[in-house]
């Protein structure tokens, strides 16, 4: 369906290939993860599958076609077999959802029935039926992913290309877009995705070709990303200042909530005699009452919650005089460090 023959892309004015004798065939049905550092050759890949652009030297057949052969004139109608999606969705902003959809089909003269039927239908398939007459702009990440995948599917294609489809989406929304890629695949197209998601590549152990620096180093079925021991780890480490500004916070806290007590005064005296008082009561000295006594009723405990202090006033933190541009790093050509250590 997809076969590279010893293709080899070098694009103008630069020293190194992009691609250098790559050699692979995708059969009809495959899902097939394209992995590999950035700038390793991926995205040219899909490039010369979607004959974007054609080989320096070998050969690219895609659907049967040797590309280099296929002239400029029929070039939109091979694309018509081939959906792709991209990582910045690439949505026409004043269209609706529906009309997003629709618009790739009007575009190749499809009927006015057909697309009544198949722009719903592609709706269904992505999840978004209820969401057709909505503009770009009114969707989540995930949601304008699903309307490019509708778009790239509503005709049907045997063949969907995805540029690191979940690149701009949070995980939980990027598992969701790989469960309608899977099933879009189990409906029998063949989707070559080029990504740099090491745990969706090692979960569903599909063929996985990998490129580095433009040469083949792996085609493996069943395969995962690979080694990442080669990529950077990013370790915990101490944020300059983030001590000062915590403890800057917790004095701001502090007066705050102090300023909000009210100042508490002695009760008056009660109108009748007959409830307990002095644990309620401060003495007249202003002493506090003695916890020692007899249990406290209900009025009592109440009364204890009252905080029996007047409120400490703490004078208002001057930012500048804690010289905090310095602790937050913020300042010119200070090494001092700050953190929690310090
Ligand atoms: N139009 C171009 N002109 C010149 N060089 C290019 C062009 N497109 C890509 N390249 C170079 O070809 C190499 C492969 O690029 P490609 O975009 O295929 O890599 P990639 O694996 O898809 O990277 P990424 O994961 O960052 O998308 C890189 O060195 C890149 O700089």
């Amino acid at each position: 369906m997809i076969r590279f023959e010893n293709v080899t892309k070098r694009y103008r004015g630069t020293k190194r290939p992009a691609l250098s004798d790559v050699d692979f065939n995708v059969e009809a049905g495959e899902f097939v993860f394209l992995v590999g550092a950035s700038g390793s050759g991926k995205s040219t890949c899909l490039r010369l599958i979607l004959r974007e652009d054609v080989p320096t030297t070998g050969r690219v057949a895609v659907l049967g076609r040797d590309l280099r052969s296929l002239a400029n004139r029929k070039v939109p109608y091979f694309r018509r077999q081939i959906g792709s999606v991209f990582q910045d969705f690439r949505l026409l902003p004043s269209k609706t959802v529906a009309q997003n959809v629709a618009f790739s089909l009007q575009v190749i003269g499809s009927s006015r029935g057909f697309i009544q039927q198949a722009v719903p239908e592609a709706l269904a398939l992505v999840g978004l039926d209820g969401k057709a007459k909505r503009m770009p702009h009114e969707l989540s990440g995930g949601e304008q992913q699903r309307v490019a995948i509708a778009r790239a599917i509503v005709n049907r294609p045997k063949v969907l290309l995805a540029d690191e489809p979940t690149g701009n989406l949070d995980p939980a929304t990027s598992v969701g877009i790989m469960q309608l890629l899977t099933r879009i695949n189990a409906g029998g197209t063949t989707v070559v995705m080029a990504t740099h998601e090491a745990a969706f590549v090692d979960q569903m152990q599909r063929r996985v070709i990998e490129l580095q620096n433009g040469v083949m180093v792996r085609d493996e079925l069943g395969g995962g990303y690979g080694d990442t021991s080669s990529i950077p780890r990013l370790q915990p480490e101490t944020v300059r200042g983030a001590a000062a500004a915590a403890a800057l916070t917790a004095v701001q806290e502090v007066q705050r909530e102090t300023a909000a007590v009210p100042e508490v005064r002695p009760p008056d005296p009660p109108a009748e005699t007959n409830r307990p008082t002095r644990a309620a009561e401060p003495a007249a000295s202003g002493e506090p009452a003695d916890a020692g006594q007899a249990p406290a009723s209900g009025d009592e405990q109440a009364s204890a919650r009252v905080p029996r202090t007047n409120p400490i006033i703490l004078p208002e933190v001057d930012v500048a005089e804690l010289g905090m541009a310095d602790r937050l790093g913020l300042s010119d050509g200070d090494d001092e460090e700050v953190g929690p250590t310090s």
